[in-house]
């Protein structure tokens, strides 16, 4: 194993192995990086590791690192604390705080016990009504926290539930408002990641929950020393002994927290390769005979016999030389904590050592100092559980806020393609549309997919636009709705420039069949009803709109009609496969038995698309509806020719190609 400093100087350098001599500068802002790399040769693999600075684990640390951030990420923790405030966080703080104080209590009550038999050795008689007293407080301790310890996992699951429905609902209205530009921008799309709808939310309850549990650790730890640093200060010997072992338990936490970070590379970058030919060659090998793709090449070309003799070759002469990365990382990762865990042995025995120096000084002290003793060493077991979960959730803390932020950011998201402020009061003749010089680059483009566009189609014209593939026809209909704004030029719906109108007006007024439609994760018949929310409800709009779309016949042959579901997000197989002789996929069709779940229904292209011209015509139907455009890209693309005879002509059609 070989370990040089190395910093990347130029790409091509960066991939030579000649970087492993560390001739080259240890500092460069060639990349816009200053942090510098250690090359660790491990094994067959090349590791380029940023050089971690030395982290003192001390509690609260995270948040002075950086004040205002941290500050600033407060807000959004007030701001969940006033949402989610009722009497559910009210009971939930109530019995954290009863339950933080119980250690002290029960630790209250075993020092006076310890009083009382230092009292009876030196009287030499036993307080029998005091005994009773202190026997009872401590049983009644103990049953106090066992309800307390119940009732407590029973509202952190209600609150957790609660939080997850608020923050579900909370999100959904937020993402679901978000228009195509914005949705598309990476910036936006890493900030949805991290409230991902799909998986619950987790991260706001976890997020409380870890505060709660940081600020019950600190309660219990003040509460506990402090009764302990009572009982003992009438004991010189014992309030010693109780400093030197909080002192000692402190110390081995800090550097078991600091054992763990050096462990492990969260927060480093690192780049991790190999090589060596023969292990490449291997991998590939292995996933050849995996992958279910290839498995009709190997077999047509009879390769089985002559990839089993490579790979035995290849593995022979790597010999031992072959591992994973990982688990030369490993052991790499426990040669660097060696005199780490030195001083955390010897911290983690002082007491003792300790103990025995003290006593052995003072022998008439003895068997109080054993019992002072004992006691404190249960004590700091307790105080060093303590110390353990704030060093971790103290040192999570900032991360944790920072996705709380993430989540009330998604209301911050502002939609890219800006409402306007004019009515736009459409009627079933039709309405005029305008490209006034007109050119678009998409979001992240370098060119241009429309340039210098102008046309004008008439109120209640049928339009056909023709052109070769990518000249810009899907285009020009994501511009008219305004899924995109234009780059230059003007475009307008009755004279009025479309940027000045409603958007709820706009998109009132027009129906749109995108080329690249999408159907939803819901029934046959929503996917139809979506195409207009205010009758969604109204069967026989439901029932005209397939008609035109040519969907009825489509959906009287689906196994559940109008409730069949293309996909249904609602079933969950995970089906461990046990592997019997008889087992031809009998498991998982008697579990699809039981839930009453079929397998995905398959749809063909054509009749998706029937589906969603249906969907497009619903936008059409009912009294309050006043669509004067209708705008179809490629509607009979995937159709067979007795269906493509039957759709409805539109005002604005545009044939495929
Ligand atoms: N989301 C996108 N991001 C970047 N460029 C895009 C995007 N969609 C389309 N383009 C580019 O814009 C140009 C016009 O595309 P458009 O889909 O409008 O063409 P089209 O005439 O409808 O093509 P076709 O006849 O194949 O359907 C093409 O060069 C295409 O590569």
């Amino acid at each position: 194993m070989q370990n040089r400093d190395v910093v990347p100087n130029s790409p091509s350098e960066k991939c030579d192995c000649s970087l492993a001599s560390g001739n080259l500068p240890r500092r460069t802002e060639s990349f816009g990086t200053t942090k510098a790399f250690d090359h660790q040769t491990l094994g067959i693999w090349d590791l380029y590791i940023e050089k971690p600075s030395i982290k003192w684990h001390i509690p609260l640390c995270p948040f002075l690192a950086d004040k205002t951030r941290f500050i600033d990420d407060l807000q959004y923790l007030w701001r969940a604390i006033h949402d989610l405030s009722g009497p559910l966080l009210l009971a939930r703080l109530a019995v954290s705080a009863a339950l933080a104080l119980s250690p002290a209590a029960s630790l209250w009550f075993t020092g006076n016990f310890l009083r009382l038999v230092q009292a009876t050795i030196n009287d030499g008689e036993l307080d029998g009504p005091t005994l009773v007293r202190l026997m009872c407080g401590r049983v009644a301790c103990s049953l106090a926290q066992c309800l307390l310890e119940r009732v407590d996992g029973w509202l952190y699951l209600a609150f957790d539930d609660f939080v997850k429905r608020h923050y579900s609902r909370y999100a959904f209205k937020h993402v679901a408002r978000i228009d195509v530009p914005t949705f598309m921008d990476p910036s936006v799309s890493q900030r949805l990641d991290a409230v991902s709808l799909r998986y619950g939310f987790c991260t706001v309850g976890r997020t409380l929950d870890s505060l709660l549990r940081s600020g019950c650790s600190i309660i219990v730890l003040f509460t506990q020393v402090s009764v302990l640093a009572a009982i003992l200060r009438e004991q010189g010997m014992g309030s010693t002994l109780g400093f030197l072992t909080c002192f000692c338990h402190l110390v081995v936490c800090a550097l078991t927290q600091m054992e763990l970070s050096n462990s492990s590379l969260e927060g480093l970058a690192y780049a991790a390769t190999t090589r060596n030919e023969d292990y490449v060659k291997m991998e590939g090998l292995k996933q050849l005979v995996s992958d279910r793709e290839h498995r009709q090449e190997i077999v047509v070309n009879g390769l089985g016999p002559y990839l089993s003799r490579q790979f035995l070759e290849l593995s022979c002469r790597l010999g031992n030389r072959a591992g994973e990365f990982w688990s030369h990382f490993l052991i790499y990762q426990r040669k660097t904590n060696h005199a780490i865990h030195l001083v955390k042995w010897f911290a983690g025995e002082l007491p003792e050592i300790a103990f025995i120096l003290i006593v052995s000084q003072k022998l008439v002290n003895f068997p109080m100092a054993l019992a002072a003793f004992t006691l404190t060493q249960s004590a700091a077991k307790n105080l060093r559980l303590n110390l353990n979960s704030i060093f971790q959730q103290t040192g999570d803390f900032s991360s944790q806020l920072s996705n709380l932020r993430a989540i009330y950011a998604v209301s911050e998201i502002e939609n890219q393609v800006v409402d306007g402020t004019e009515d736009l009061n459409p009627n079933r003749d039709g309405v005029s549309l305008e490209f006034e010089d007109v050119s678009f680059k998409y979001p992240g483009s370098k060119s241009y997919a429309l340039r210098h566009v102008s046309f004008k189609v008439q109120t209640g014209q049928l339009c056909v636009i023709v052109g070769f593939n990518g000249s810009g026809k899907s285009t020009i209909l994501k511009l008219t709705a305004r899924i995109f704004d234009a780059t230059e030029g003007t475009i307008r719906i009755n004279g009025c420039d479309v940027r000045r109108l409603k958007l709820d007006d706009l998109r009132r007024s027009m129906a749109v069949l995108f080329q690249d439609y999408s159907l939803f994760p819901v029934s046959i018949k929503d996917n139809i009803a979506l195409g207009n929310p205010n009758h969604a409800t109204d069967q026989d709009l439901i029932n005209e709109a397939a008609r035109l779309g040519g969907a009825d016949s489509v959906i009287r042959r689906l196994s559940d009609n109008w409730d069949t579901y293309i996909c249904r997000p609602d079933s969950v197989h995970d089906v461990i496969r046990i592997q019997h002789k008889d087992d031809d996929g009998a498991i998982d069709r008697e579990l699809r038995r039981m839930t009453g779940t079929q397998l995905p229904q398959g749809l063909s292209g054509g009749q998706q698309q029937r589906i969603a011209v249906a969907r497009t015509f619903m936008h059409t139907l009912g009294r309050d509806t006043a669509v004067g455009l209708l705008l179809f890209d490629e509607p009979s693309a995937a159709l067979d020719p007795v269906a493509e005879h039957g759709m409805t002509p539109c005002s604005a059609l545009r044939p495929h190609w």
